[in-house]
């Protein structure tokens, strides 16, 4: 596929092809921690995730730009800015700045804002570990919703860390909570829907 980049900022290329390494490197150590921590070898996990950065990998960047909020915006009762979903791949990163809006769901289906802490990163469990670990890891339910008053645009930038795509991601235990899955199909499959 054809990149395609906005040439009106120089910098912007390099700084963003940067942050995708340095996301997946810090994704993959996040992931070697888990293996270890659920008793499989180190590298099991990030053993089907080498593709990032190449065709065979959909590990990706997305910058999210949510427009500022005047006193002149019409905002519809139960407008959202992002509407709820758990994403579809292994693991999100999520970098947001200072304007907040961003909630996850608790068990009981309340919401929970997640506060902007400076310096530090979000981390979601997704779907395709919800899979693996047949439910033991819950993928994280989360929006963004429109703030109330005015408030300045916001931006956020999530990483998707995403097997490679020949990878069948089937349950770990054994079990069959979940059919496996490949995961070009799953995560493609989905996407469609959603756009
Ligand atoms: O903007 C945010 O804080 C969340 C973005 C998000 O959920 C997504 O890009 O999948
Ligand atoms: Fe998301």
């Amino acid at each position: 596929m054809e990149q395609k980049w906005p040439q009106e900022v120089a910098s912007f290329k390099p700084a963003l092809l940067n942050l995708n390494r340095k996301a997946t490197s810090l994704g993959i150590r996040i992931l070697q921690g888990l293996a270890l921590a659920m008793g499989l070898d180190r590298h099991f996990f990030d053993g089907l995730h080498k593709g990032a950065g190449t065709r065979k990998s959909l590990t990706s960047t997305r910058c999210n730009y949510y427009p500022e909020v005047t006193d002149e915006t019409v905002i519809v009762p139960n407008q959202i800015r992002i509407g709820e979903h758990a994403d579809y791949v292994t693991l999100t990163l999520l970098f947001q700045d200072d304007q907040g809006g961003l909630e996850v769901q608790r068990k009981d289906g309340s919401w929970c804002p997640v506060l902007p802490v400076p310096g530090t990163i979000g981390l979601f469990v997704d779907l395709l570990l919800q899979r693996w670990t047949a439910d033991k890891l819950k993928a994280t339910v989360h929006r963004v919703i429109v703030p109330e008053g005015k408030c300045p645009a916001r931006q956020s930038i999530a990483h998707f860390i995403v097997p490679d795509d020949d990878v069948e991601v089937k349950c770990l235990d054994g079990s069959d909570t979940y059919e496996p899955v490949n995961t070009r199909s799953f995560v493609t499959g989905i996407f469609d829907k959603t756009y």
